[in-house]
């Protein structure tokens, strides 16, 4: 039997290696000499980087920037040992991590650090940039990410604007003469967590608004305020932002990365999978289980386990989740594709006690699942 292990995290109680090492221990008692792959995977949010890190040759560097409030703060990226590749994750730079939760407030915050981050590769004559966006803080349309590379947002009256979400509305003109000379350069993808556009009722500011902190009346005037900010753009570029599906990824940084950075959008978890080869190891597998701490409907929405899904059953192997909590009905379960999902909690508790025995629920799920798969090749028989 031939297994690959293709989990996302747990958040918050389970990284995507530890899922695979605990999945294996339940599938060896059941299956000793079964070949299990372990290809922890994301989706280009939070987390993204160390899953990269994996797959790509490659050492972190340090680098000294601002956080989503102009703070100061140092951050890693990664670097490919020939020095030609940057993966750069934009939430170690501008992410909601770096906030405590009384400081979330998306009118105000900044991609300044990404930008800074991307600039620092630049000058180290990065040739590839991958660019992982999600989990951010921010709502500012990119446009503290292109300030750190040059670019100028000028109001009305020709002054210049700082880069935070509030002042997307009053963006004006753009100016370009200050933008480095490498990036034209650099080939950017952008791996986005999500195919949000870019305003309106499913745009960044009225889907993920509220997780960084806005009120309903900052989400209407952010969501103006992006409406301006493609309007600009589209009159600056000639590039409609709105109707680029991922330009609404981490508060418009989607489509800021189109416009300002010359980047082609991709789906995080089809980047990742490329990086691992993920197509390649379904060669002969009889299963692919894969993982996250919540299977609900929005898990189809371009997160880890949809692409997990899109890439098995192109080679017609089966597909088996192990989440922390199910909210999906088995019709749903089977239009989207999974032959079993089960929620690995087996008592009711609250969320620390669920936390506390993620390993030894999970490993058991592992255990009763492959006794399942052996007595259905019995009954096959
Ligand atoms: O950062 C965000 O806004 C969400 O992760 C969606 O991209």
């Amino acid at each position: 039997m031939k297994f690959i292990l293709a989990p996302d995290k747990y958040k918050g109680s389970l990284t995507g290696r530890e899922f695979c090492e605990t999945v294996a221990q339940g599938i060896y008692k059941v299956f000793p000499k079964s070949e299990i792959l372990n290809m922890p995977l994301a989706d280009g949010g939070d987390g993204t980087i160390d899953v990269v890190a994996d797959y790509l040759k490659a050492s972190k560097v340090s680098v000294k920037v601002k956080d989503p409030l102009f703070r100061e703060i140092t951050t890693q990226y990664l670097l490919s040992e020939d020095g030609q590749t940057a993966f750069i994750e934009m939430s170690e730079a501008s992410g909601y991590k770096l906030l405590q939760k009384s400081e979330m407030d998306c009118m105000h915050t900044t991609t300044l650090g990404t930008g800074e981050v991307i600039l620092d590769a630049l000058e180290r004559g990065v040739q590839i940039i991958l660019l992982g966006i999600g989990g951010s803080a921010t709502n500012d349309g990119g446009m503290g990410m292109a300030k750190a590379l040059g670019y100028q947002f000028m109001d009305a009256h020709g002054n210049e604007l700082k880069p935070i979400g509030k002042n997307l509305g009053q963006v004006k003109e753009i100016q370009q003469h200050n933008v480095h000379s490498k990036l034209s350069k650099a080939k950017i993808q952008v791996a986005c967590d999500v195919s949000n556009p870019f305003y309106g009722e499913n745009g960044a500011a009225k889907i993920y608004g509220v997780q960084k902190g806005a009120s309903d009346e900052d989400i209407e005037f952010l969501d103006r305020g992006l409406k301006n900010f493609s309007e600009i753009l589209k009159a600056s570029f000639d590039i409609d932002v709105q109707n680029i599906p991922g330009s609404g990824a981490a508060g418009g940084v989607g489509g800021g990365a189109v416009v300002f950075l010359n980047a082609e959008l991709v789906s995080g978890v089809d980047l990742i999978m490329q990086l691992a080869n993920f197509d390649e190891a379904l060669q002969g597998a009889d299963w692919v289980i894969t993982g996250e701490g919540q299977l609900d409907s929005q898990t189809f929405s371009g997160k880890t386990i949809s692409g997990v899904i899109r890439s098995a059953k192109k080679r017609k192997v089966p597909v088996a989740a192990f989440c922390g909590s199910v909210d999906v009905n088995m019709e749903e379960m089977q239009e989207m594709g999974l032959d079993y999902a089960v929620s690995i909690l087996n008592q009711i508790g609250n969320l620390d006690d669920a936390k506390a025995s993620t390993v030894a629920n999970l490993k058991l799920a592992s255990y009763n699942f492959a006794n399942l798969v052996k007595l259905s090749k019995g009954q096959l028989k």
